[in-house]
Parts: C-alpha cells; structure tokens; sequence
C-alpha cells in the first residue's frame, strides 16, 4: 500500500470492538484502588491487600482435644485434684495447667483445657474410671477401663503452633477472602485486615416509559434493572451508592454525567469509580448518551461490541476519571453486557485476576453469524451445553434458568465442539485454578 498527499490511506472504519478484546479493554482500564483496614466480617469477598501472620502460634498454647485426664506416665495415676472456679469457662481450662504433674498423676481436663507441663497425653472419659473415691483415702486412683488401650505420648492433645509458627504467614496478599479466611485471621489474632477498596459504582436509569411497580400499559416497560442490578454489582464485588432514575432529556444525562454535584446524589454519584447507566446506548433521536459522551469531552474507549445482543454497548471514561459502562435498554442485552465488560472491569478495579476462561461441549449445530459473536444463555444436559429458546434480547427466561452463558463464535459450531462459557455470577464458583 502506498500513500501520498493526492491518494490518502482510507483505513476500514472498525466500529465495534470484537468480544474477546472488548473483555480484556475493560479490564486494562481499571486500575486496583487504594487499600482500607476493614473489620473481619467486612473483609469477606474483598481482596487482601498484604499477607496475614499468626501474631501468636496457632493454638497458642497446649490444650485437650477431649474431656477427660492429663496423664504423665503409665498407669494407674493419683488423682490430683484441683477446685474448679464457678466462673468463665477459661479459667477453668487454666486450671487444668497449674500445676506440672509427676509421672504417676493425673489431673481433670475438659476439651480446650492447658495441659500441664509433665503430661504426656490425655486419656478421653470413656477410657478411664476412678476407683478408691470416697473411702477416706485421699485423691482417688486412674485406672484404664478394662478393654481400653493405654494412651500413647500426645494422644488427644493440641501441640501449641501446630498450626502456624508466631509470625508465620498464613493468608497471602491477593487472596480472595472467603469466610474460612475470615475465621483464620480472626485465630491469628486479627481485628482487622487490610483489603483493596471495593469499587464504589453508580447507577443511572435511563427510560421515560419505564415503570417500577405494577403493570405496565402498552407502551411501557416493567422496570427490570432497578430490582436487579444493585444486588448484582454487590455480587460481583462493587458497592452501590446511590441509584438514581433520570428522563431521557439531553439535559438530564448532560447533569448527571458531569462531576459538577448538585445535590446529595449527585455529590454520591460523583464520588463513585464506575457509573452504570442503562438505555440511551442507540443512534436515534431519543437517545442522548452518545452525544452527551461527546459534548463533555469523555475518552471512549469501547462503543459497541461485535456480539448479538447487547451490541451498541459502551465504556468511557469521563472527564473526571470516573469509567462509565453504559449497557443497552433491553434486559438481556444488558446482562450480557454485564458478563462482558462490568465483571472485568470490576475485577480490575479490586484487584482480581481476569477469571480465565471455561469451556463447554456443546450439544447441537449452530449456524454461522458474520461478525458478531453470540452469547446464549445455556442448561448443561448430560455434559453438553443446550442453548436455551429464550436468547433474544427483551427476553429473561433463558438466563433466569440458564446454567452458563455459550460464547458461539460468528463462525458458529458443530456439536461436540469445545465452546467458551461464561459462569453466572449467582452460580456457585468452582475452585480456581491455583
Ligand atoms: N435503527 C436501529 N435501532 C436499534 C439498533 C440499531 O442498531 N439500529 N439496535 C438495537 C439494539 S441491538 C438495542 S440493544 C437497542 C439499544 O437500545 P437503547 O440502549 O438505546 O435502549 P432504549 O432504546 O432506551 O431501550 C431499548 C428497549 O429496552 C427497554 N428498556 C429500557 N430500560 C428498561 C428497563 N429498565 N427495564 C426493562 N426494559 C427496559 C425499552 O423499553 C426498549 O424496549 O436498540 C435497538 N434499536
Ligand atoms: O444488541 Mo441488542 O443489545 O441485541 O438487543
């Protein structure tokens, strides 16, 4: 190809962003925010931001595994006694290691209690009696139950740091806290964790004929995003702040785009990293969002994704840094805009990987779609992916029932071929791949 002043280069307008690209563009364009020290219960679903040590050993001290003596050498053993307070529970369980036990003697001890230095093991309830009690004889004598096996050195007992080491590393940073995490820390001696801030996210609902409650006439829509999506985000791992309902006036998407706030919700939606908007994604004189994108000096980074639906789909990136994902009007459309832009870039912005990719068998033919890839919500019946008959863009029963999401590439597929699937958020997560 050559190129001069009188024949220029007429590049081939690429107006879409194919689907593959558009996952990964809106993933590179967050960035993880800042960390927060957070109570325990709040850290759960967040991103660690540095590693977790044991402040002390994991159990930090030598107790019983079972109810019953601490014995220090073979039987039979003398009694120690000792006067169990009718206070806390702990202290009780000091009791049990006040005082070091001799070979020969055995002292009480409940599940958790100390053992007390000299104790080689714990025999459990079950395997001993005590004979000579109540004869005037002193402290009675542990014998083993007839039957009963004579206890091994550290039978039933918890060696203190069998866990962790004081200082041992016991979560990593970037791990995905999960509620396990979340008791582990508290065992390490933890009150808080440091995590990556969530990503605050903001949403607008475009839509004049849009109704929230009751039936709508011909002519108007039942709110489907409104009931929906902020439960949704909070899935994925954002935190709502405010959601607000806008007309479709150039003026009021012009106000809410811009940082300038105006009032309490304004002031919110400003604060966020992610604005949502739904509806107002097409060309036509109802539609304001791409030119309010224009006016205000946004950076477009995808307008629109080679996929059926949700193909007029955008992410900018406004003025004031905040990433705008403006998903189409009808419901399913959305959704998949959801899966393929707002999950990615909302694991970039707290700090997850990019979840690698699942496959499915697939188990029919599907033709061929020049240029678009397809996203069909679909059941897995006996291993294979059976699209479902609800895939069209105003439709919500297929995903309502749908096990995953096959990704049909535009080239299509034969059945038995391996196909890309996208997991739902609401569908419980496989373990990762480590
Ligand atoms: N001439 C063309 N027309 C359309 C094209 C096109 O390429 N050329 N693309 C179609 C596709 S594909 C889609 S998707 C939509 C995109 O529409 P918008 O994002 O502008 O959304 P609206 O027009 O506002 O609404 C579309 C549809 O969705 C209903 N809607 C809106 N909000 C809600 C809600 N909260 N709950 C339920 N349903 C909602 C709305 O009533 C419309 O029926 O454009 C096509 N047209
Ligand atoms: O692409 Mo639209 O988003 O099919 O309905």
């Amino acid at each position: 190809m050559t190129s001069d002043n009188s024949t220029p280069v007429i590049l081939p307008l690429q107006p879409s962003a194919p689907w593959d690209q558009a996952r990964s563009l809106a993933f590179s364009a967050g960035r993880p925010l800042p960390f927060e020290t957070v109570p325990l219960p709040e850290a759960l679903g967040q991103i660690l931001a540095d590693d977790v040590a044991a402040l002390q050993p994991v159990p930090h001290y030598a107790s019983s595994a079972m109810d019953g003596w601490a014995v220090a050498g073979p039987p039979p053993w003398q009694l120690v006694s000792y006067k169990e307070p009718e206070t806390a529970r702990w202290q009780i369980h000091r009791e049990s290691g006040r005082r070091p036990l001799q070979p020969g003697q055995a002292v009480p001890i409940l599940t958790g209690g100390l053992i007390p230095a000299g104790a080689q093991s714990v025999l459990r309830t079950e395997s001993g009696m005590l004979s000579g009690a109540g004869k005037g004889a002193g402290d009675p004598v542990l014998v083993l139950r007839p039957g009963a096996a004579e206890p091994v050195p550290g039978d039933h007992i918890r060696p203190a740091g069998e866990e962790a080491a004081a200082g041992e590393t016991t979560i990593e940073r970037g791990t995905l806290l999960n509620p396990a995490h979340i008791a582990l820390a508290a065992v390490c001696g933890h009150d808080t964790l440091p995590v990556l801030r969530p990503p605050r996210v903001s949403l607008l609902l475009t839509g004049d004929e849009v109704i929230e409650s009751g039936l709508p006439e011909s002519g108007q829509v039942r709110d489907t995003f409104g009931p929906q999506l902020p439960q949704l985000v909070t899935m994925m791992g954002g935190r709502i702040d405010v959601v607000r309902r806008l007309s479709d006036r150039y003026e009021d998407v012009k106000a809410a785009l811009s940082s300038a706030a105006t009032d309490e919700s304004t002031i919110a939606m400003s604060s966020g990293d992610v604005l949502i908007t739904t509806g107002g994604t097409g060309r036509s004189e109802a539609d304001h969002l791409r030119q309010v994108l224009e006016d205000i000096d946004a950076e477009m980074l995808i307008d629109g994704i080679a996929m059926r639906p949700g193909h007029p789909t955008m992410l900018a990136r406004l003025p004031d840094g905040r990433l705008l994902v403006a998903l189409p009007g009808n419901p399913l459309a959305a959704m998949m805009a959801v899966f393929t832009i707002l999950g990615p870039l909302l694991d970039a912005l707290r700090g997850a990987p990019l979840p690698a990719p699942r496959h499915v068998l697939v188990g029919v033919d599907i033709e061929p779609l020049p240029g678009r890839t397809r996203l069909v919500p679909c059941r897995i019946k006996n291993g294979r992916a059976m699209p479902s008959p609800y895939y069209r863009s105003g439709m919500l029963r297929g995903l309502a029932d749908a096990d995953a999401v096959m990704v049909i590439p535009e080239a299509g597929c034969t059945m038995d071929e391996t196909l890309t699937a996208l997991p739902l958020p609401w569908t419980v997560q496989q373990p990762p791949s480590r």
